[in-house]
């Protein structure tokens, strides 16, 4: 497996809650075809399957705690292999989470080329995360628990941009802008990469 995914580039997309890395993963799928795979929707597909780890999950995500690393880890590398055959580039949405989850990720899958940095000021961060409340039915979409996986990004994988800065691949797109013009920073970004 390790092999199919070699020749395949790996992007780590990074950012607060809610500062819209999905939203520009989505853009980034639209025009170069990348596999995304958001860690968080993964665990919530767990969640939604009513399973007995989904409700282990479930009730970390809604504290807004992080679940072990091996279980979301392990998530991806299924989601990898399943790709691999078809797929010229990863988006990695929302992880790693922590420096630990990208040393891990690097141990068992392989580097990635670029970090993507999604930036975001906090105020703008729970506007848009209270305003997406009211229709996501995402459970952690909640004053209380925005807070806390606020708290939890500032220190915990605010970290990790400044591990990766230090290899020379982070790219920080400025997401207060309107979507289309944060995607046009995303597209130089991608633009720049070796093929
Ligand atoms: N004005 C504006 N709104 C945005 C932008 N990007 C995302 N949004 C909105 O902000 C909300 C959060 O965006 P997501 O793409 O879901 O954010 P995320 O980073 O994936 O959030 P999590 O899944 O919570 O990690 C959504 O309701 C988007 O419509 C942007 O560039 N400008
Ligand atoms: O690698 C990950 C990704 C997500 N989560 C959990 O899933 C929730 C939602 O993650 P997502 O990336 O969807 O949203 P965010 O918290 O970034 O707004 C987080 O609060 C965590 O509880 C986690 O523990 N590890
Ligand atoms: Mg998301």
């Amino acid at each position: 497996m390790a092999d199919k995914i070699k020749d395949a580039k790996i992007i780590f997309v990074v950012g607060g809650p809610g500062s819209g890395k999905g939203t520009q993963c989505e853009r980034i799928v639209a025009k170069y075809g990348y596999t995304h795979l958001s860690s968080g929707d993964l665990l919530r597909a767990e969640v939604a399957s009513g399973s007995d780890r989904g409700k282990q999950l479930q009730a970390i995500m809604q504290k807004g705690e992080l679940v072990p690393l091996d279980t979301v880890l392990d998530m991806i590398k299924d989601a990898m292999i399943a790709k691999a055959d078809v797929s010229k580039g990863f988006l990695i949405d929302g992880y790693p989470r922590e420096v630990k989850q990208g040393e891990e990720f690097e141990k068992k899958i392989g580097k990635p080329c670029l970090l993507l940095y999604v930036d975001a000021k906090s105020e703008t961060m729970i506007k848009r995360l209270l305003k997406r409340g009211e229709t996501s039915g995402r459970s952690d979409d909640n004053e209380e628990t925005i807070k806390k996986r606020l708290d939890l990004y500032y220190k915990a994988t605010e970290p990790v941009i400044a591990f990766y800065e230090s290899r020379g691949i982070v790219k920080k797109v400025d997401s207060e802008l309107p979507v289309d013009e944060v995607f046009v920073q995303v597209s130089q970004a991608i633009d720049s990469l070796k093929p």
